[in-house]
């Protein structure tokens, strides 16, 4: 994971899905797809120079009403955005970090570790084919190797049935993943507009994969905004649409001025 400066940034026409401005509002954001733009690989992202700094003044924009919302772990969130302190809800919403930095999340048991190291070995074994270890969720990315996907589908498939009723399979971006059961990101959502900084606004949720749903939904049922980012056609909770992450870190810059 590298920074590099933003070079593409996003037309104001492509903007139309997104407030003019963010008062009276709680965000809540997507990494992957949404803040960042995808990568080949999970370590292969980059984070825009100058968007650790726009999502602080952000933060602050919003008297502390942000969050970010991501299948990526809390520890790994940590390392792409060092030093900000938001609420961060990772793992697709099974495991949380609090205004005041405490973190919740699940336990592993023996037969989830067995299952890891079982894709691990595996995957090493499949070209192109990554592992990711996210600590309480792992995952198979077949992005760099479209033609193991179903040997990837009918493995993942196996190790779910293996670790009981903790944890399910859930289908990405060229990816599937066995995540802990329970909470989603709409919960997340909810559970966060419970906090001082968040409670009285209104959710804006901005996201781009399946996962993000359960999180317009949560936004459209308190009389919130939802926004997916990207131009296919797949069907979508969301209220509105831009085109691309530029997009959103454009919008960013301008909002928290
Ligand atoms: O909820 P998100 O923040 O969108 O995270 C979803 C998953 O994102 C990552 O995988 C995706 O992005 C990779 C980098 O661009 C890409 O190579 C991969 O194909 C995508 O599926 C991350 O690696 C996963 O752990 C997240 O669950």
């Amino acid at each position: 994971m590298d920074q590099k400066s933003d070079q593409t940034t996003g037309s104001l026409q492509a903007l139309d899905g997104l407030p003019g401005d963010v008062n009276g509002l709680a965000v809540f954001l997507d990494i992957d797809g949404t803040l960042l733009d995808i990568a080949d690989t999970p370590d292969g992202i980059s984070v825009p120079l100058g968007l650790p700094a726009a999502l602080a003044r952000l933060a602050a924009r919003l008297g502390g009403a942000l969050a970010l919302v991501t299948g990526r772990s809390v520890a790994t969130v940590d390392r792409l955005f060092p030093g900000l302190s938001v609420v961060i809800n990772g793992l697709h919403g099974a495991e949380w970090r609090d205004g005041a930095g405490r973190v919740f999340g699940t336990g592993l048991t023996d037969e989830f570790s067995a299952a890891k190291h079982r894709l691990r070995e595996q995957a090493a074994r499949w070209p192109g084919v990554i592992f990711e270890d996210k600590g309480a969720a792992f995952a198979a990315h077949y992005r760099l190797a479209p033609a193991s996907e179903g040997q990837v589908r009918h493995l993942m498939r196996a190790l779910s049935e293996s670790v009981g009723d903790g944890w399910k399979l859930q289908e990405g971006k060229a990816v599937v993943e066995l995540r802990p059961r329970g909470r989603d990101k709409g919960d997340a959502l909810m559970q966060t507009m419970g906090h001082e900084a968040f409670a009285g606004r209104l959710p804006l949720a901005i996201g781009d994969d399946v996962t993000d749903e359960a999180m317009f939904a949560a936004a459209n049922r308190l009389g919130g905004l939802s926004v997916r980012v990207g131009t296919d056609r797949r069907d979508t909770l969301a209220q509105g649409r831009v085109a691309t992450p530029a997009d959103v870190r454009a919008w960013i810059e301008r909002v928290a001025r």
